[in-house]
Parts: C-alpha cells; sequence; structure tokens
C-alpha cells in the first residue's frame, strides 16, 4: 500500500495511544508499508493480497489465488489475536481481511471523497463509516457514516512556519513554493517543473520532492540550472517526519489531489493548484473540485501543466489578496480533531466487544 492509506491509520493510531493495549497491522508485502511504519512500535504482518477490478483475463486466476491465500493468512491471524475490532482505511487488501472478520465490528475511514471499490465493498459490513468531508456522505451508507475529517499525523502537525523555513535554510520573507505528486511523486509534474524552473526560480524559493524514481532526471537537471538560481531550488527524492515542514514552510503548493489534500492542506492552510491523477478514476478530481469549490485551490489538469503551470503559480503568488483568501478558505476546511474521533468511533465499537485490537490498512 502507499502513503494514501498508511498515513491516516498512524495518525489515529497516535491519537489511540495508551487507550489500546494491542495493535496488529495487516500491511501488504509490498516494502513501501512496512518501510513507512518502520519508526512505530506495532506488530505488522503481511498478507498477500490483489485486485480484481479492471485486471485482464489473463491475470484473474492469479490475483484470485492471491487473495485466497490473503484470506486464509488473514484468518489465522486474526483467530490468533483475537481482536475487538478491525479498522479499515482502504485497499484491496482490506477485502480478504474484511472476509476473515466477518463476525468482528469494524470502523471504515474513507480517505477520498467517493470510496474506492476495495472499500465500498467492505462499507455494508461496517459499525461505523467516518469520512473526510460533507460531500462523502452521498457515497456512504445512511444511519452509521459520520464526517470526522482526514486525520493529520503527530510528525507533521507539530511544524510552524518559522521553524519550518529554518529546517529547509529558507529566507522569512521571500515567497515559497512547494511541488511535488502524491507519495510515489508524479512523473508529469516533475517534468512540467523542471521545464519551468527558469522562470520560477528568479521570483521564489522551490522545495520539489520529485519522489525516488525521478529523482536521477532532477538531479541532472540542477547541473543546467545557472548557479544564480540553484540557491533557490530546493530538490529531495522523498521527505519522511519533515513533510509537515514543506507544508509549513510553503506559500503555495502544487500537488497531484489524493486523498491526503482533504486533511493536510487546510490543516496548513496552504492554497494550492491541484493537478488530479487522470488515470485513477474521478477519485482526484472530485477531491481537488471539493477544494477548488471551497475557495482553497485552483484545479489543473494534467494535460494543461506545460503551458498553464508558470501562468497559474505566478497568478496565485503574486497577487497577495488572491493569496490570502485562499489561505483563509483552506483553513475553513479543517478538522484538527480528526484523529482523536475517529479514534473514539473504534473505542465505542470495541467497548461493546471483548479481546485486543486489529488494524487492518
Ligand atoms: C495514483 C493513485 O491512485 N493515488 C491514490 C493514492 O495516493 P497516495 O498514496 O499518493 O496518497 P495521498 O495523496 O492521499 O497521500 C500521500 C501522502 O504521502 C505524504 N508524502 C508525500 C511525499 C513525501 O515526500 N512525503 C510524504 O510524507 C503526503 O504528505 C501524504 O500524507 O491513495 C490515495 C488515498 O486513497 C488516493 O486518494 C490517491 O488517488
Amino acid at each position: 500500500m502507499t502513503g494514501g492509506g498508511v498515513y491516516p491509520a498512524i495518525a489515529v493510531l497516535q491519537a489511540l495511544e495508551n487507550k489500546v493495549d494491542e495493535v496488529l497491522w495487516i500491511g501488504s508485502q509490498s516494502g513501501m508499508e512496512e518501510t513507512l511504519l518502520k519508526s512505530y512500535k506495532l506488530s505488522y504482518q503481511s498478507i498477500p493480497a490483489a485486485g480484481l477490478h479492471g485486471v485482464g483475463l489473463k491475470a484473474l486466476p492469479g490475483n484470485l489465488s492471491q487473495l485466497y491465500q490473503g484470506w486464509r493468512q488473514a484468518s489465522a491471524l486474526i483467530a490468533r489475536f483475537q481482536p475487538q475490532v478491525l479498522f479499515f482505511t482502504g485497499g484491496y487488501l482490506g477485502v480478504p481481511v474484511a472476509l476473515a472478520g466477518r463476525k468482528i465490528p469494524s470502523v471504515v475511514f474513507v480517505p477520498d471523497i467517493e470510496p474506492g471499490l476495495a472499500l465500498k465493498s467492505i462499507l455494508r459490513s461496517a459499525e461505523k463509516v467516518a469520512a473526510s468531508c460533507d460531500d462523502s456522505l452521498a457515497f456512504l451508507p445512511k444511519g452509521k457514516s459520520e464526517v470526522t475529517g482526514y486525520p493529520v499525523r503527530k510528525e507533521m502537525s507539530q511544524w510552524q512556519p518559522q521553524a519550518a523555513r529554518g529546517h529547509f535554510n529558507l529566507p522569512e520573507k521571500e515567497k515559497v513554493l512547494l511541488v511535488f505528486g502524491g507519495s510515489k511523486g508524479a512523473r508529469s509534474i516533475n517534468r512540467a517543473l523542471l521545464n519551468a524552473l527558469p522562470e520560477l526560480l528568479p521570483d521564489m524559493h522551490i522545495i520539489h520532492i520529485s519522489g525516488k524514481d525521478n529523482w536521477e532526471e532532477v538531479q541532472a537537471s540542477v547541473k543546467e540550472l545557472d548557479a544564480s538560481l540553484v540557491k533557490h531550488y530546493h530538490p529531495y527524492p522523498f521527505l519522511h517526519d519533515d513533510m509537515g515542514a514543506a507544508f509549513a514552510a510553503a506559500d503555495l503548493v502544487v500537488c497531484r489531489s489524493g486523498a491526503s489534500t482533504l486533511g493536510e492542506l487546510p490543516y496548513f492552510g496552504l492554497p494550492a493548484i491541484l493537478v488530479p491523477y487522470p488515470y485513477a478514476w474521478r477519485y482526484q478530481h472530485q477531491n481537488a473540485e471539493y477544494l477548488s469549490n471551497g475557495g482553497g485551490a485552483i484545479l489543473l489538469e494534467d494535460n494543461q501543466l506545460d503551458q498553464m503551470l508558470v501562468k497559474q503559480v505566478k497568478s496565485v503568488l503574486d497577487d497577495p489578496k488572491k493569496l490570502g483568501s485562499m489561505r483563509s478558505a483552506m483553513q475553513q476546511m479543517a478538522a484538527p480533531d480528526s484523529a482523536a474521533r475517529i479514534g473514539e468511533l473504534i473505542l465505542s465499537v470495541g467497548k461493546r466487544t471483548s479481546g485486543g485490537a486489529t488494524w487492518s490498512v
């Protein structure tokens, strides 16, 4: 699983510290999830899982067999751990776990406005459903769903602008633009930005998180930059605990509109130019539309990046009034108590049964 499913679960886990005796995290066998969780005290067990939606006939038998294996392993883990409650935040791995734990009460957090297919399939059996924002309720079962907001993890929320600028060696008064894709980076955003650097850097500092796959290309581009501009450019392949510093240091962000933007950008009151990932159904468009309808963001289509990036960035950063009104609109959409509220839902569901607590994300 990528950052999108993992980070909100971490935030909730942090809010539940000292309130839950034991946590078992059932995750995927791909390396990213386990790496992201390395610094947290929890027991991690991976199971095989694979998606079925949009899978060609050739891959279908293999994926079905993986799901079956996943269900068997999840059943064994649940039988051993005896959890009081299951908690899901998305991803197809949740399907075999939900099947294996169908007799145990569960809470589902739906990060995106519209739940993905895997999450949709486990909503019916959930006892409580938590949503990132009002627009999501139209896609969720009535009676047991409520808006809690998208939870922001502790490491991120503790950064203040001044310390954050110091962390990246940024001057206090100059404009700072943050650019990144989702948790894995975005090639089209990276390319458009690299081409735009000579036009943008004279007026601002840019923190650019490229994702690990595009890091070599970024380093090659730095060599071609005019020496006077290099000190304005702050590229990184990935940020961990200091991702919050990047948000707190910036005046404006250009990024994809994964679910995290519904929580993290309002939390920091950070105006945004959102470039939805064009190949993922309409999930990212819905997120971007919510934030832009709320006045905190501008939606820029991926295929318009090359023509419009510089123009859009300058139109916001050069207009303090616009920037200020986008900032307050973003702040209005924040839900800083979200992790605690989802934690309360989990505790209330768990109290009605007996045993430990399994987390499945
Ligand atoms: C291409 C795709 O299908 N993306 C989906 C995936 O995105 P993805 O996994 O990228 O998830 P999100 O955009 O929601 O979250 C990315 C997370 O990574 C963090 N971050 C990012 C860069 C970095 O250097 N350091 C860092 O910590 C961000 O602060 C954020 O917390 O899951 C999301 C949640 O279901 C969906 O909304 C997205 O549509």
